[in-house]
């Protein structure tokens, strides 16, 4: 396939950066992946792997080489990082389409405003893969991460269409799934299916681990317990920014569970085996819905 740009510049060389750079020189979908970070021995790696052609630690020269650039730093850094580039962008013949991968998508739409005197800059596309795991660093990458997932895109009004477009092709070429949604409803939706989730995670290890049979009980959990917890096991700096950064969200979305769980607490408290019954048989439906949903995009053995 005809290279469809020339570079495209991953900025936070990690678990999601790294497979996306792995698989943009799979697919020939540009002539080189450059990365760009803050600390040179990751960067280093990424050549040493293969992962990317070569690196910067210099923001003005990736600009200045780069056709995309895909920001995909930790959620909060995501924000400075944009607040720098966007102010660079004045005045350049040609800008390079901007774009991100954090889990948040509010966060950036406002920093973005605020970096250009409120206005959204034109040429940025607002994006976010549904896919990754409880490992971070480019180590974890792979090339296959993206494919047969879903990427969200959440263009606004003011977006350029052909910037949408190559973001777009972008993530194709991944082989995922793009589709398009508004910020609000992707922080609304990711606060409930992803960012509470490892909230429940980390909360059930955390104060298991601080009870005083924490030794006991670790040494008797099994499947449920590890099927539950594993993403407990994923980087604390990301998920601390995520709650920051989707703070409102995920306080609804904890609020709604908090309500629910209560509601078991009283039936199992009154020994209400209808109501429990009929909590768990709705529940089962649902995760047998989606496990359905999980198989039919090929994704049925992490399901
Ligand atoms: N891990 C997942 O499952 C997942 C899935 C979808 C989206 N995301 C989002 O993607 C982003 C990256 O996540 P990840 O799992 O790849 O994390 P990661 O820790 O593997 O990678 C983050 C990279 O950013 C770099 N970085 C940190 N501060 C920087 C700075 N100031 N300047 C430049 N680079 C900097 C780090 O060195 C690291 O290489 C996050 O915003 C995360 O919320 C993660
Ligand atoms: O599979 C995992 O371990 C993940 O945490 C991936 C996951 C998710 O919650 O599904 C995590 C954060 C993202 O922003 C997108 C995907």
């Amino acid at each position: 396939m005809a290279e469809r740009v020339d570079t495209v510049a991953i900025l936070g060389l990690g678990l999601i950066g790294g497979s996306l750079a792995r698989a943009l020189r799979a697919n020939g979908f540009c002539r080189r992946v450059i990365g760009y970070g803050h600390r040179e021995p990751s960067l280093r790696r990424g050549v040493e792997l293969g992962v990317i052609d070569d690196f910067t630690l210099d923001l003005d020269e990736v600009i200045s080489q780069a056709d995309i650039l895909v920001i995909c730093t930790p959620t909060l850094v995501a924000a400075e990082v944009l607040a720098a580039i966007l102010p660079r962008l004045q005045g350049l013949a040609r800008a390079p389409v901007i774009t991100d991968a954090a889990s948040v998508k509010g966060s950036l739409y406002r920093a973005a405003k605020a970096a250009c005197d409120g206005s959204f800059p034109p040429g940025l596309v607002l994006g976010h893969p549904i896919a990754g795991s409880e490992r971070s660093g480019v180590e974890a990458s792979k090339a296959d991460l993206y494919e047969n997932h879903r990427v969200i895109l959440t263009p606004v009004a003011e977006n350029d269409s052909e910037a949408v477009e190559l973001v777009r092709d972008m993530w194709l070429a991944t082989g995922a799934e793009v589709v398009e949604m508004e910020v609000e409803q992707h922080d609304a939706v990711l606060a409930a299916t992803s960012h509470l989730p490892h909230v429940l995670a980390y909360a059930l290890v955390d104060a298991l681990a601080r009870s005083d049979s924490s030794e006991e009980i670790f040494r008797c959990a099994a499947g449920g317990f590890r099927d539950f917890t594993r993403i407990a096991s994923s980087d604390p700096v990301m998920w601390r920014d995520i709650a920051i950064a989707n703070r409102s969200a995920l306080l609804d979305a904890i609020d709604l569970f908090s309500e629910h769980l209560g509601q078991l607490r009283e039936a199992v408290a009154a020994e209400d085996s209808e109501g429990m019954h009929a909590t768990f048989t709705r529940a089962k439906a649902a995760r047998d819905d989606f496990a359905a949903i999980l198989a039919q995009r090929g994704q049925g053995k992490q399901g």
